[in-house]
Formats: structure tokens, C-alpha cells, sequence
């Protein structure tokens, strides 16, 4: 699969010939180009120090986080006021979380001591894999050491990013960690660590482990969506925090154009085909069961594409999820199946498409409601930083129309529209049209070529 997107291969070769044609067709089929600028006004010598700015400003240059972004302009200089305090912050899929962090994180070491100073907590390998990058290139004149925690023991740092789960026999018995130093735990993805309550078991220990730390350490959450339960959650383990929340509708990805397609599994199939023969992308396929991420990736490797599948819960080793997360990263094959665990955090800025295999739901009580947490981080894999994208979902025509009931259930929550289209083919000729407008990045990540 081709490297960059300025070079997407022989359908787009044929498709510039004929510019305005596809504006044209553009036009017909009423897209709107919304780019949203996430940038924040100020510079980065507004919101930190120069001396701190000289110090990650080649990491700041490698990331192309020329300003920051609205988040970080605003969660930074909060974090590091003095005193410290505790905060929630919510801000949308693909707006910069993760700098919002990791800027502070840096900070907060004394790169004098060698104890661990900061834990970052998240809820998968593969987001842990990620933050640990972006806090590697931003520190890279610092000498600060940074390590993830999974299940092997992990060598002394001072920011130590990990899994909830990893604390579970850190903290007690031969094997643990000393952790009095610790000054800042921040929790990325919190709705989801805070939902499980394995987790909050877990953090309770923890949280009770750090109160005899001089100074007390300070929580500092991040997360896109948000509800009651998860609140009263943070609230029983993190008993103090401000929180900065946004209406659900603020959530909306402006750049993620969402169709839906009612079908079943033998037109699903044909559209994989069809969908496959025609493009080579980067494409993200969701499921919600691992029985049926396995068929995907059966009929795909029958049709002969080359696409991955990576689940969680203990189905696969680490390394084999190392080597599939990495290699979707370089594009060295077109599609990844997934089931929720990749759903959150994972930022792969070329995926230009999201597919749902099925409308993500979640058990109540034995009932299943739509899952509305993971249908806005699924799709908000795609259109990241503003960028556009696209996202299908299959609904299956069921006689009691059950499926189609979440679908709208999912659209009247989060104040969206998700478009019908009637046919494979209707949606290929907007995904044909559309191509040249998805994650349209020039070298510096900086703009639209277009
Ligand atoms: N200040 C910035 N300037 C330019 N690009 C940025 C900036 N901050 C982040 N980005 C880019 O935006 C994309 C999304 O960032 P990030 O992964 O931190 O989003 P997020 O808010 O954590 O999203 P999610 O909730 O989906 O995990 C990344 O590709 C990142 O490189």
C-alpha cells in the first residue's frame, strides 16, 4: 500500500484527469467541506515558558504541533498552576488529548531524580504504545525516561505509562513499585478505565497507596464522552476535581461524513468485495464480536486483500499486536478488523474510511442498547485533527427493526444525521468523489492540498 496520500495509486490517477467533473459530481451528491481548524490562538510561548519551549520544540516540530491545539491550550496552564489541582477535561475525538498531557507530563519530572514521577493510566496496549511515542519525541532533549508497564517487569523511569491492570500486583508483594514520588497520575480514555469495575478496585488501592505522598499527587482526566455513572465512578475514587464538560452535540465530528446501509451478510461481503476491488485504503473495520472479526478477515484474505485483525482478551500475544498496530501504522496492508479495543485513542491519521460491520451496542440487564461511547470513538478513528472522513455503518433489516432503532437512537443522542444509502454502489461513487478531500495532509501536516 502506497505511503502517502498524495500518491493514492491508480483510481486517483485516472480521477485528476477529470477535476472538474468530480467537483461537479461533489456538488451533486451536496458534500460540504467543513475544515475545522483546531488550533488555538495562542503560541506555545503563551501558554509555556520559552526556556520549556526551547526544550521540546524539536519534539513540537517532528509532531507538526506548530500552535497548540484549543485543549491544550486551554488544559496546560491549568494543570501546571500552583497549587495544584485536580481536573476533568472533555474535548472531542481527534483534538489533541494526547499533547495536552504529555506537555505537562514533561514537566512535571525533576530530571535530578531518578524515581518514578508521573504515571499516565489508559486502557489499552495499543494506546499506552502511542502515548509512550509522543511523550519519546517531545522529550527527546530532556533525558526524562519513559516506560510502559504491561505484564513484564519494566525497568526504573520517571513517566511511566500503563494499564489499570498492571497495578493490580504492583503495588503489594515482591514485585512492586516504588511510587512516593509520584506527583502527577493522569488518566486518558478516563469514561472507559473508570467504567470497569475491576479497574476501580484497582484504583482504589492505588489512589490510597499515593495519599502519603508529599506533595499529594495530583489527577488530571481526559476524555471524549462522558456520562452519570462514569462521573459518580471518577468521583468515588478521584473525591475532588473541576471538570470542563462539553454538550454532547459539541461532540459532533464536522468532518466525518456518516452513511448507513442496510444489509445483510451476504451484501456486507459484496461490499467488502466490491469496496476492496476498487480502492486500496487505509480502512478500519469494526465489530463487535470476535467470532465475527474472524469471518471478516476469512472472506477478505479469500478475496485477496491483504488486512489484519487484531483483538483483544488474551486471543492474541503482545508481540503479534506490536507487529499488527505497527504495520497498520506504516500502511504496509489496506485494512485493519478490530472489535472495541482499537476503538479508542488510536491515531492513525491516513484512515480515511471507518467501517461497522454491525451498530456498536452494549448488554443492559440482557437487553442491548446502542453502545453511543463506542459508535462516536469508532467513527472518530477517521476525520482526525479536522481533517475529513468517512465512516459506513451496516444495519441489519431486521423484521422488528430493532437495528434500525439504535441507529436512530445513536443520531438523536448525539444530534447527527447518519445518511442512508441505498445501495454498494451509491456509496462507492461518494467514496470515489470524496477520495481527494479525505486526510488531504501536505508534508507538514499543515494544511489542504486542495
Ligand atoms: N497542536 C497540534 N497541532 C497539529 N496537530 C496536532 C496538534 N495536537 C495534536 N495534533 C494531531 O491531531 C491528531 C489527534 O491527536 P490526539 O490523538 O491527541 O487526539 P485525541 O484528542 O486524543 O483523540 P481521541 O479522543 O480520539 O483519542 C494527531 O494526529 C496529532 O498529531
Amino acid at each position: 500500500m502506497e505511503a502517502s496520500k498524495s500518491n493514492q495509486g491508480s483510481a486517483l490517477e485516472e480521477e485528476s484527469k477529470e477535476p472538474n467533473q468530480l467537483i461537479k459530481g461533489m456538488r451533486s451528491l451536496q458534500f460540504k467541506k467543513i475544515v475545522q481548524d483546531l488550533h488555538s490562538k495562542r503560541s506555545w510561548k503563551e501558554i509555556i515558558s520559552n526556556d520549556e519551549e526551547k526544550k521540546i520544540k524539536d519534539g513540537l516540530h517532528t509532531l507538526s504541533y506548530t500552535k497548540p491545539s484549543i485543549i491544550q491550550a486551554a488544559a496546560i496552564p491549568k494543570i501546571r498552576a500552583s497549587p495544584n489541582e485536580n481536573f476533568l477535561f472533555q474535548s472531542g475525538n481527534g483534538s489533541g488529548k494526547t499533547g495536552a498531557f504529555c506537555v505537562p507530563a514533561i514537566f512535571a519530572v525533576d530530571p535530578s531524580s531518578t524515581d518514578y514521577q508521573v504515571i499516565i493510566l489508559a486502557n489499552s496496549r495499543e494506546l499506552i504504545r502511542q502515548i509512550k511515542q509522543v511523550l519519546d519525541v517531545l522529550s527527546k532533549n530532556t533525558g526524562i525516561k519513559i516506560e510502559i508497564g504491561e505484564d513484564a517487569e519494566i525497568k526504573q523511569c520517571q513517566i511511566l505509562v500503563t494499564t489499570p491492570n498492571y497495578f493490580a500486583n504492583k503495588l503489594t508483594g515482591r514485585t512492586s513499585i516504588k511510587l512516593r514520588a509520584i506527583k502527577l497520575v493522569v488518566f486518558d480514555e478516563a469514561d472507559e478505565i473508570f467504567k470497569h469495575q475491576s479497574n476501580l478496585e484497582i484504583l482504589e488501592v492505588l489512589v490510597n497507596y499515593l495519599k502519603s505522598n508529599t506533595p499529594f499527587p495530583q489527577y488530571v482526566l481526559f476524555l471524549a464522552t462522558l456520562d452519570d455513572e462514569v462521573i459518580e465512578n471518577i468521583k468515588s475514587i478521584v473525591t475532588e476535581f473541576n471538570s470542563f464538560k462539553l454538550k454532547k452535540e459539541a461532540l459532533v465530528l464536522k468532518g466525518v461524513c456518516q452513511y448507513y446501509l442496510v444489509a445483510d451478510i451476504k451484501k456486507r461481503r459484496e461490499f467488502l468485495q466490491k469496496y476492496f476491488d476498487m480502492f486500496k485504503q487505509c480502512a478500519m473495520i469494526f465489530t463487535n464480536q470476535k467470532k465475527t472479526a474472524i469471518f471478516i478477515q476469512d472472506a477478505l484474505k479469500e478475496l485477496g486483500n491483504s488486512t489484519e485483525m487484531l483483538i483483544g482478551g488474551g486471543t492474541m500475544s503482545f508481540q503479534e499486536r506490536d507487529r499488527i498496530i505497527d504495520g497498520f501504522r506504516k500502511q504496509s496492508f489496506h485494512a485493519l478488523i478490530s472489535t472495541n479495543v482499537l476503538a479508542r485513542g488510536i491515531d492513525v491519521p491516513e484512515v480515511d474510511i471507518v467501517i461497522n460491520f454491525d451498530i456498536p451496542v452494549t448488554s443492559n440487564e440482557g437487553y442491548y442498547e446502542p453502545d453511543y461511547a463506542n459508535y462516536q470513538h469508532r467513527i472518530g478513528r477517521t476525520g482526525r485533527f479536522g481533517t475529513d472522513g468517512l465512516a459506513l455503518t451496516f444495519v441489519e433489516n431486521d423484521n422488528d427493526g430493532v437495528n434500525m432503532g439504535h441507529l436512530k437512537s445513536i443520531e438523536t443522542h448525539y444530534g447527527t444525521e447518519i445518511k442512508e444509502v441505498k445501495s454498494i454502489e451509491e456509496f462507492l461513487e461518494i467514496y470515489r468523489a470524496m477520495r481527494p478531500y479525505l486526510f488531504v495532509y501536505n508534508d507538514s501536516k499543515q494544511g489542504f492540498d486542495i
